[in-house]
Formats: C-alpha cells, sequence, structure tokens
C-alpha cells in the first residue's frame, strides 16, 4: 500500500480542497499541517518553495491545481474528454485569478497601499468575478463545470471562506445563495463531512 502524506499549512484555504479530494478518493494520508511561521525550515524540501505539497512513496506534487486534476482524475471527478478537462481547466484558470486579485492588496509590499488598492479592486474587478461565477453556477446546475461535481468544486469551496475574509465579504452566501448549495453540495459528501468533523478547526 502507498504512503501517502499532504502538507499544508494549518488553515483550509488553499489546500483544503486537495484534502477533501483524498478523503473523497477513501485515501488515507497523513495530513500535515506545518505552522506558518516555521515555514522557512521547512521551505526548502517543497519543489517550489511552497506549500501544498502531497507526497506518495516519497515522489512530491506541487501546484495546487496540478495536484487538485491529478487526484480529480483518479477518482472519477475529471472530464470524460479533453472537451470536458478543457471546461473545468478554464474556471479553475478563473478561479486563480480570482484568488489573486482578492489576495493582491495583502501582498503589497507598501502597507500604506494597501487601503486604495483594496478600494479600487472592490470597485471593478471584485464584482466583476463574483458575478461571474454566479453565473457560471447558474449555467451549471450549482457546480463549476459540466453540471456536475468535479475537483474544481473541491478547490474553490475548500478556499470560499478565505476568499470571502479577504473580499471583506462575509455575507457572500446570503446575498448569494448559489455559492452556499455548492458549498453544501461538497460538505455534505459522507466522506468529505466526516473528514470536516475530525480534522482540526480554523478560522478559513
Ligand atoms: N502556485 C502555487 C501557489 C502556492 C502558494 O501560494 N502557497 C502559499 C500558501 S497559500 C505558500 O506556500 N506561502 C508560503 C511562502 O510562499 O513562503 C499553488 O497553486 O500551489
Amino acid at each position: 500500500m502507498s504512503k501517502v502524506s499532504f502538507y499544508y499549512f494549518e488553515f483550509r484555504g488553499l489546500g483544503e480542497g486537495m484534502r477533501r479530494l483524498l478523503a473523497y478518493g477513501g485515501q488515507e494520508f497523513e495530513d500535515i499541517r506545518i505552522i506558518f511561521q516555521n515555514f522557512s525550515e521547512f521551505k526548502s524540501e517543497t519543489p517550489f518553495g511552497q506549500l501544498p505539497m502531497l507526497v506518495i512513496d516519497g515522489k512530491k506534487y506541487a501546484q495546487s491545481s496540478a495536484i487538485a486534476r491529478y487526484l480529480g482524475r483518479k477518482y472519477g471527478l475529471a472530464g470524460k474528454d479533453i472537451e470536458e478537462d478543457f471546461e473545468i481547466d478554464q474556471v479553475m484558470e478563473l478561479f486563480t485569478e480570482f484568488r489573486l486579485a482578492a489576495a493582491a492588496p495583502v501582498y503589497e509590499k507598501d502597507e500604506s497601499l494597501r487601503p486604495k488598492k483594496f478600494a479600487e479592486l472592490s470597485e471593478t474587478k471584485y464584482p466583476f468575478y463574483v458575478q461571474k461565477f454566479v453565473e457560471i453556477l447558474t449555467k451549471n446546475n450549482g457546480f463549476l463545470a459540466l453540471g456536475r461535481l468535479t475537483w474544481a468544486d473541491f478547490v474553490f469551496v475548500g478556499y470560499f471562506d478565505c476568499l470571502k475574509m479577504l473580499l471583506r465579504m462575509p455575507d457572500l452566501e446570503e446575498k448569494y445563495p448559489i455559492f452556499k448549495k455548492l458549498v453544501e453540495a461538497v460538505e455534505n459528501i459522507p466522506k468529505v463531512k466526516a473528514f470536516i468533523d475530525s480534522a482540526p478547526k480554523s478560522e478559513v
């Protein structure tokens, strides 16, 4: 039997989707949660100096979308052909853009510019992405692609609370219940629910 370890930080963020994909696949894994402040000691152990990282029998797998796509293919949550895979990849790229725009003010080096950057993005980019995702979910029967559950839904839902925090939109699901529907669709899958119930709790 393979030895599987998954490394991410002590919050859900970008790694939670992959933890839940492993749980969905019924894969036993070591759920290793690195304290963010101690990461510098571990950084050189990762392929690109960042987490998440999946390790299977000593082989290291990095980059969140690549790991999620790989697990999705393993567990029947990918497309049935390249056209379907394209639909999933396309929405995942859009999600990555959204995630990076949401985090941009926090990563602004000059702290004094952060409020201005946040205000600008809140006027322009954030409403655009929110609207696009509402349209995509509406068109896809409440999922992100193909009108059914795919690995992209796991990544999005795993990051959702982090996204709401960065956007400062705590009531996003109340305003747009289609997001709540997607969160519930993933989190109520019995193996995923069992994992969530037993996992350490964190704010985001
Ligand atoms: N493109 C990478 C980005 C990963 C990433 O940004 N990881 C952050 C946490 S979410 C990280 O490791 N930060 C610590 C650091 O860069 O030192 C992916 O999708 O996996």
